[in-house]
């Protein structure tokens, strides 16, 4: 787990040996510890370089281990404290990452060398935690206060070259690193004054005071109410300043102390658990599996090297720069000229004349290419016309793709001649920057094509996750509930503003209402009449409040008739200053109008609270989440929370959906869906499914064993 060699006759070289990112498990600790001392004690030694094995110095400390209550094996502070205090100077050779406990290992270490491709960085605070074996003292004592709360707070990875200017590397070079710091040390030792045998205090950051800041009262209150505003709930990054703060202002074994309290208030926390679950949820997905039996390790991807994007309205022109970033050749085909000329301006900004994207307005100029992706606009007839023209145009094996986001992907594969090289990509807007992917298969969408799919979605950074087809897919299906109750909560005496607030305190950036307002109205206006749920011919001689003899709240389409779009007709749940603008304020019109509705209906509005808010609208989503892991359109319920997390801003700390609800205790779920069923029965998706009242039943197992109960649960439907 760490091994020891002596190399050029007197330097110990310690390298770490646990792949894929050498993460400090309890064997490697053990090993480290081991290591140093022998170096120590060895009087052949005169220093010592520490790597790590196959190009990754080190990912930090294992994250699967810190479920475990008390973690075995030697703890992360005391060996960097045995590292520091080591009479003979240690230099930390960095290659690919180090990440965590990794960065916090090198600080330990007297010197750093670092490959010019290397990346350094704290990302705890993506865990729920911060660095708290060291680094939150020691990183601010090398290169000062702002510059160590600012990597410590955003968990950015930081470049070799960077990390240079910062001072926190001591060398970057391109050769190999290990050999470097190995010739570092033996070219210093020949040089006056040598490093073997300097003294090394000015090297030991815990013996180094902090450089001094100005105003720092006034710099660390300014952070605080920062973070306080973007951290939506979460803790990590308050905790973040305070550690930071005490390197500023306390001596290193002081600082320490309080570094140890805090780690221990988030160590276990429910916000930590949940974040050190999405950071395996997000990479879940890469394993995904069809109901056929097909899997990503028995499936192998097309090569893709061209690809043609069909219709350049926003998702186009997203996922143009999306596949050109990925470094495919892109053919970006739209047939109206004037959006053509205004696409190509655009997409050239967004790249910065990066990128190989020509453009045409002929669909004839995606005959050659390896995959297309279809984002025209959201209707079947305009796009069933479309797969019909490609599958004649493309070469034979092309794979045709469709970004559509509720569409029936299997009736566009029918249109063509091979229906197995059909599958839905559908994609986030904006989507050059949203992580996720739901990659949909039809059941005729071949295992080569979703593999090929995943495969490119890999290529541009996305979290892809591979999903069976069905209205609304899985995101968009599990909205529609959630959207639903947040309408009806306004129907019953609520108001945007404080169904937004109760939604926005629980984590979400936006509130229901403003994020609507955000994507437009006329969005769902226009796939409710596609559904034949409003329109001139059906609402005609039908109660206004009813469709299929269930409950339907109008105010969308109201709202709409009104001309109320959002944010684009400087009106719609709130009012804007200007078409276009961004701040929402509260509209006295809106009030109005909602009592009217009301009384026109003989609606008395009662008062709400923001947990009935919460629990209505959430347990909705939640609800329809066990429905799609009943009907097998996601594998596993990490696939549901990574669509949520990535894709609906679902805040990180508290897990996704489904991890919530597991948080929450699936029996008071169970109990408040009982609830609320009851008091409206009209409401089918507050009736609780079969596979919840089933988990519930069996005694609420952890949520990575629901798959056993899924799978007996399917086998008897
Ligand atoms: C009351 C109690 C008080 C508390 C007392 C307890 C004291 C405990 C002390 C704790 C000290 C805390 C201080 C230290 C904290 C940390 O170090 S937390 C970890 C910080 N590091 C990270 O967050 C890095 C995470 N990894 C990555 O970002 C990426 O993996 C990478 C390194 C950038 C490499 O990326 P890529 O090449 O794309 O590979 P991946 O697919 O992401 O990963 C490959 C597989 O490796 C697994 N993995 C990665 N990192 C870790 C890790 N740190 N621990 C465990 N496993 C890791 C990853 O899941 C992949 O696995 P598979 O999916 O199975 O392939």
């Amino acid at each position: 787990m760490a091994q020891y060699r002596v190399v050029s006759g007197s330097v110990a070289l310690i390298t770490i040996q646990n792949p894929p990112v050498n993460a400090l498990r309890a064997a490697v600790r053990e090993g480290l510890f081991n290591t140093i001392k022998r170096a120590s004690s060895d009087p052949q030694v005169r220093s010592v370089v520490l790597s790590g094995h196959n190009g990754t110095f080190c990912g930090g400390a294992d994250i699967k281990e810190f479920g475990n209550v008390s973690l075995p094996g030697p703890h992360l502070v005391e060996i960097f404290q045995l590292m520091e205090d080591l009479v003979k100077p240690v230099v930390a050779a960095i290659e690919g990452f180090a990440l965590g406990g990794g960065l916090e290992l090198a600080l330990a270490c007297h010197y750093r060398i670092g490959h010019s491709k290397a990346k350094v960085g704290f990302p705890e605070v993506n865990l729920g935690l911060f660095p708290g074996a060291g680094g939150s003292q020691r990183l601010p004592r090398l290169v000062g206060v702002p510059a160590a709360l600012d990597i410590i707070i955003t968990g950015r990875h930081v470049a070799a070259g960077e990390a240079l200017k910062l001072g926190l590397l001591d060398r970057v070079i391109d050769q190999n690193t290990v050999d470097a710091a190995v010739t570092f040390s033996k070219i210093q030792k020949c040089t006056s004054p040598p490093i073997s045998g300097k003294p090394l205090d000015n090297h030991r950051l815990g013996n180094r005071p902090c450089p001094p800041l100005e105003n720092m009262d006034a710099f660390f209150e300014e952070a605080m109410k920062r973070v306080h505003s973007r951290a939506r709930g979460a803790v990590a990054p308050i905790t973040c300043v305070q550690a930071v703060r005490g390197a500023a202002t306390l001596p290193f074994h002081k600082g320490m102390e309080l570094e140890k309290m805090l780690l221990g208030t988030l160590f276990n926390s429910a916000q930590a658990q949940a974040s050190q679950y999405c950071f395996f949820a997000e990479r879940a997905g890469a394993r995904w599996s069809m109901p056929s039996g097909a899997r990503w390790d028995t499936c192998k991807a097309k090569p893709i090297s061209t690809a043609a994007v069909i219709g350049l309205g926003t998702m186009g022109r997203g996922i143009t720069v999306a596949l050109a970033r990925a470094g495919l050749s892109v053919v970006a085909v739209e047939t109206q000229e004037h959006q053509l000329a205004e696409a190509q301006r655009a997409v050239s900004r967004m790249l910065k004349g990066g990128g190989r994207v020509s453009y045409s307005p002929d669909l004839q100029a995606a005959a050659e290419v390896d995959l297309v992706v279809e984002a025209v606009f959201e209707d079947m007839a305009i796009k069933e016309k479309i797969f019909k023209q490609l599958s004649e145009v493309c070469k034979p094996g092309t794979l045709l793709t469709t970004n559509t986001s509720t569409l029936d992907i299997d009736r566009l594969a029918s249109c063509t001649r091979d229906p197995q090289l059909v599958v839905g990509m559908h994609f986030f807007a904006p989507a050059h920057i949203m992580r996720l992917l739901e990659v949909v298969y039809g059941p005729r969408s071949s295992p080569e094509a979703v593999a090929t799919a995943m495969q490119l979605g890999k290529r541009m950074g996305k979290v892809s996750v591979a999903v069976g087809n069905c209205t609304g897919f899985v995101g968009n299906r599990m909205l529609k509930p959630y959207l639903e109750q947040a309408n009806f909560l306004l129907e019953e005496g609520a108001t945007p503003e404080l169904v937004d607030a109760a939604l926005e305190e629980f984590g979400f950036p936006m509130g229901v209402f403003k994020m609507s307002d955000l994507s437009g109205l006329d969005v769902g206006w226009r796939v409710r009449k596609e559904e034949g749920l409003t329109g001139p011919g059906v609402t005609a001689g039908q109660p206004m409040r009813i469709r299929h003899g269930r409950r339907y709240s109008p105010l969308g389409d109201l709202m709409c008739e009104e001309g109320r779009y959002g944010q684009k007709t400087g009106s719609g749940w709130y009012l804007y200053d200007k078409p276009g603008g961004r701040v929402a304020r509260s509209d006295p019109w809106l009030r109005n109008f909602l009592e009217q509705y009301r009384a026109r209906h003989g609606l008395v509005a009662r008062r709400i609270s923001q947990q009935e808010v919460l629990e209505r609208c959430l347990y909705a989503l939640i609800n329809e989440g066990f429905r799609v892991l009943e009907d097998g359109i996601a594998a596993s319920p990490q696939n549901i929370d990574a669509i949520y997390v990535f894709g609906y801003s679902w805040p990180k700390h508290r897990g996704g959906p489904m991890f919530y609800a597991s948080q929450v205790g699936l029996a008071r779920v169970l109990e408040g869906l009982n609830h609320y069923h009851q008091a409206h029965p009209d409401v089918p998706h507050l009736e609780p499914c079969s596979l919840l009242r089933r988990l519930v039943a069996s005694g609420s197992p952890p949520i990575n064993k629901w798959s056993e109960v899924v799978k007996g649960h399917r086998s008897q439907l």
